[in-house]
């Protein structure tokens, strides 16, 4: 590696001097400021090999500077580095040309490593850089600046102006979509649109129709064409969730499309191309589904180009008020009353495990803004409300809650929503039928199709059953066994 001249412009010293130090070992020769006037100084006089730059200075913001760097000297690398931990940092710095992002407290030796990598690299084509308005900042939807969070903006800055398929891993409620979201309303199909597709929930006999599309005539019941996702997707991203409940045989479907890059519908003969792009999440472990057999090999190197893993919530506990504030914030715009909570009740959620995650965070917020007439939470409000969730998973159902409590703190809320008013009458059916719909759909979903069976499983006569399925406008789709 020969001697470069690096250019540091950060307002702390403490970083100026670590900086000249741990560069200064590798050989370079490091020139530092305090304010980005003097960088841009530097710069315009053509000095320097490589930019290190802080955000937030005294005189003008670091990140405004990357574009007049670029336009002067395309060649000259950027490195930003700001303890600025959100999304949006990560974001701008890469969409406005920054070689590398580094959230603040950095490692030291990660900082030398970027910097040899920027210093040796040769120069890439580079994806066309997105660029946002202002206006956009309001969308940004993932709180929470701890270190794992950072990472994982580093990361989703970096594939924004990309195309490569991305694999999702997090247990649920950690925020997979929402960073499925997020890495397309940023990236370059962001004016496409976005469709998720649950595999857990679609019918296995369903899937291939879903994703593909049918003609007219296609199977029993297909009385018109239909588009199918990878259509509604074009131009955007195709979310597929739940990857890993995918049956085996779209598996091999999907996998098809993958490598040939086009399909055709259930049905039809002209090959269409597939111009989406594919993001993919899944709770499981797809590595050991793999072992099993139930999941294909080959599929899953194709999805996993990058793999992304979303940290469970006990594994950032910094982040909790954070995200507190955020919700409380959300539900007042809204028009609820925000609240706060007392140190002892913030303690109590920090040490938290937090099964559900961010999910069960967000609706343990709700909770406490519409069932709590007082201002402050405190703890025995929490131990109430958290006591109630654990009473539901130490049941030995393998649900994560009971239906029953489920149930009723669903209908608590709702209640609660109602301000002291009444809901409008029929409640009892009402409530009834929103259960039986998805009991019955799933439960012919698990016997492939078959009244008869299902009838059985339900306890129901079949007389009954059939009646329920055409009064609730039930679709039921024969299995292919
Ligand atoms: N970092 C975050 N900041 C703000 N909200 C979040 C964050 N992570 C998750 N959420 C919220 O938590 C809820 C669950 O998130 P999301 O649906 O993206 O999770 P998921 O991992 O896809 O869950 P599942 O595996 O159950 O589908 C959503 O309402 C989402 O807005």
């Amino acid at each position: 590696m020969t001697a470069a001249t690096i250019l540091v412009a950060d307002d702390d010293k403490a970083i100026r001097t670590v900086l000249t130090q741990a560069l200064g070992r590798q050989g370079h020769v490091v020139r530092t400021t305090g304010n980005a006037a003097t960088l841009w100084q530097w710069v315009n006089a053509g000095e320097g090999d490589l930019v290190i730059t802080d955000v937030v200075m005294p005189d003008e913001n670091g990140l405004d500077l990357i574009p007049r760097i670029k336009k002067i000297r395309p060649g000259l690398r950027i490195l930003v580095m700001s303890a600025q931990n959100t999304l949006l940092t990560a974001v701008k710095a890469t969409e406005r040309g920054a070689f590398e992002y580094l959230p603040k407290p950095f490692d030291l030796r990660e900082l030398v490593s970027v910097v040899n990598r920027a210093l040796s690299e040769p120069a890439s084509g580079g994806g066309a850089l997105v660029h946002h308005g202002e206006e956009e900042e309001e969308k940004l939807p993932l709180i929470g600046r701890s270190q794992a969070m950072q990472e994982i903006y580093r990361v989703l800055a970096r594939l924004m102006p990309t195309d490569l398929t991305v694999m999702i891993y997090g247990e649920s409620g950690t925020g997979k979509e929402l960073a499925a979201r997020a890495l397309h309303d940023y990236g370059k199909r962001r004016r496409g649109t976005f469709v998720a597709v649950n595999m857990a929930a679609i019918p296995r006999e369903l899937i291939e129709s879903e994703l593909f599309g049918h003609e007219k005539g296609a199977f029993t019941g297909a009385t018109t064409r239909s588009s199918g996702r990878f259509e509604q997707a074009a131009g955007g991203t195709l979310f597929l969730d739940e990857i890993g409940d995918m049956p085996l045989e779209a598996q091999t479907r999907l996998l098809r499309v993958l490598q040939e890059g086009e399909y055709t519908t259930v049905g039809g003969r002209t090959p269409i191309r597939a111009d989406v792009r594919i993001i993919a999440a899944t709770h499981r472990d797809l590595r050991q589904m793999v072992r099993q057999g139930l999941f294909r090999e080959d599929l899953f190197y194709r999805l996993s180009v990058v793999p992304i893993r979303l940290p469970p919530l006990r594994e950032r506990s910094e982040d909790i008020s954070e995200l507190i504030r955020h919700f409380f914030a959300e539900a007042q715009n809204e028009g609820l009353a925000t609240k706060t909570l007392d140190g002892e009740a913030m303690e109590a959620l920090r040490a938290y495990h937090w099964p559900g995650n961010v999910r069960e965070l967000e609706n343990l917020v709700r909770r406490l803004t519409v069932l709590y007439s007082q201002e402050t939470i405190g703890i025995d409000v929490i131990n109430s409300e958290l006591s109630e969730v654990d009473a539901g998973t130490s049941e030995p159902s393998t649900a994560p809650d009971s239906l029953g409590s489920a149930v009723e703190h669903h209908l608590r809320s709702y209640f609660a929503a109602h301000d002291g008013n009444l809901p409008a009458p029929g409640l009892y059916d009402r409530v009834l039928r929103e259960l039986e719909r998805p009991l019955i759909e799933l439960s012919l979903s698990a016997t492939r199709g078959n009244q008869i069976r299902a009838a059985k499983l339900l306890g129901l006569n079949r007389n009954t059953l059939r009646k329920k399925i055409r009064d609730l406008d039930i679709q039921v789709v024969r299995g292919l066994k």
